[in-house]
């Protein structure tokens, strides 16, 4: 077979493999669809929408469905007006309101000058206005959970009929960490005003992903570039770290080497050599957006638990973030916790000669993600906030 020239390539669609494509094809996810769109519908009848919350572990689809659901919703009428909006960035009240703000305007609010109550009241009077709706999803509302935050957002915005009685709020929450406790994370009255529908996303089985990275195969890349053989054993990892999001990296990067390469097809070589990086994509993206004080108590754990061999006593690495910046240790334990809640360590109660400590173990595969994004040798916190 005659190698690639410089101006051929192996590819249909490289958008196919990118993080923010949206699946023409999306199967396996009938009901979920189902149970969204009748959570909705009241608002297309001039009700308040139903509140929902979609559970499931990272990549099993939550944010899509979401996405096509509200531009489906798009397309339709101009009656209910969609918003989603990620945790992982918009961390605040005002944040998100100023999102919703922008989508029924156009613009973004000014930035400063504007007080979240004078925001709300606007982005009230132009829903009335317009008899609008509003959904508003709450993507990885997990990002929220410590420190209130998930309440401080949620609560003011479930309480805007109270205030504006025709304004009709619905919240969409997608929550990727199993263990989310929202009875805990929100406060007894906006629990009892916080009525949702509950929505499951189970993980894929293997023949599911076999199917979706299959579909993508055919939509992205030419015919028999990715020979059966060399696919399955993409679905084998994907299957093996439990993330779509995996297969789909492992595809378009062991493609790039196939092509850099100058060879028509993909090799097993390539899809094996894609995996040294594809298998820790899930951690880059949560690594990515961590804060600066998150980032330093992980550093710190890192290395602390290199001193100690091994798993390291939350007071040692308390104090090794202390040599960097000083943190009170309310704000180290709040930080803590959401590094446990989004899997990055572990922390555990062990015993110790007579007495126990509190043991904190960094998760495979994070030293790898916070070396390679940082650039730099873990635990040097000079970005400490
Ligand atoms: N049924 C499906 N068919 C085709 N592609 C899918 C399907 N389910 C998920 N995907 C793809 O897998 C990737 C992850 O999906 P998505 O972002 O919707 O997952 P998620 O559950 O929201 O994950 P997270 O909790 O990490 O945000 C996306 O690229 C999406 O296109």
């Amino acid at each position: 077979m005659k190698p690639l020239t410089a101006d051929q390539t192996l590819f249909r669609d490289p958008a196919v493999f990118e993080s923010a494509h949206l699946p023409e094809v999306f199967n396996h996810r009938d009901t979920q669809l189902e149970a969204l769109a009748f959570a909705l519908r009241p608002a297309f009848a001039g009700y308040r929408p139903q509140h929902a919350v979609l559970r499931g572990v990272p990549g099993t689809g939550k944010t899509t469905a979401i996405r096509l659901l509200f531009a489906e919703v798009e397309e339709t009428t101009t009656q209910v007006v969609p918003v989603l909006v990620s945790c992982q960035v918009e961390k605040s009240l005002f944040a998100v309101v100023a999102e919703i703000f922008r989508v029924l305007v156009g613009h973004a609010p000014p930035t400063s000058g504007v007080s979240i109550k004078r925001l709300m009241s606007e982005v009230a009077h132009v829903l009335m206005a317009r008899e609008a709706a509003v959904v508003v999803c709450l993507d990885d509302a997990h990002w929220l959970l410590a420190d209130g935050g998930l309440d401080a957002v949620l609560a003011p915005l479930l309480r805007m009929h109270e205030v504006w009685p025709a304004v009709r709020v619905g919240v969409v929450l997608t929550l990727s960490a199993p263990e989310a406790d929202l009875a805990r994370a929100l406060d007894p009255g906006t629990r009892s005003v916080f009525q949702a529908a509950e929505v499951f996303f189970p993980p894929y089985s293997a023949g599911e992903v076999r199917a979706i990275l299959g579909d993508r195969v055919r939509a992205g890349l030419y015919p028999g570039v990715m020979p059966p053989a060399v696919l399955d054993l993409v679905v084998e990892r994907a299957v093996a770290t439990a993330d779509l999001r995996v297969g789909l990296d492992l595809i378009g990067r062991a493609a790039r080497a196939a092509e850099e390469a100058g060879r028509r097809t993909v090799t097993a070589g390539d899809v094996l050599a894609a995996f040294v990086v594809s298998k820790n994509r899930h951690l880059a993206v949560t690594i990515e957006g961590l804060s600066a004080s998150e980032r330093a108590v992980l550093a710190a754990a890192l290395d602390e638990g290199r001193a100690e061999d091994g798993a390291a006593g939350a007071g040692q690495v308390y104090g090794r973030v202390c040599e960097g910046a000083e943190m009170s240790y309310t704000v180290f334990h709040e930080r803590l916790k959401k590094l446990e809640r989004l899997r990055l360590v572990d922390v555990q109660m062990v015993r110790r000669g007579r007495g126990r400590r509190r043991e904190i173990g960094v998760r495979e595969g994070v030293e790898e993600v916070l070396c390679r994004t940082t650039g730099r040798h873990a635990g040097v916190a000079e970005d400490q906030k």
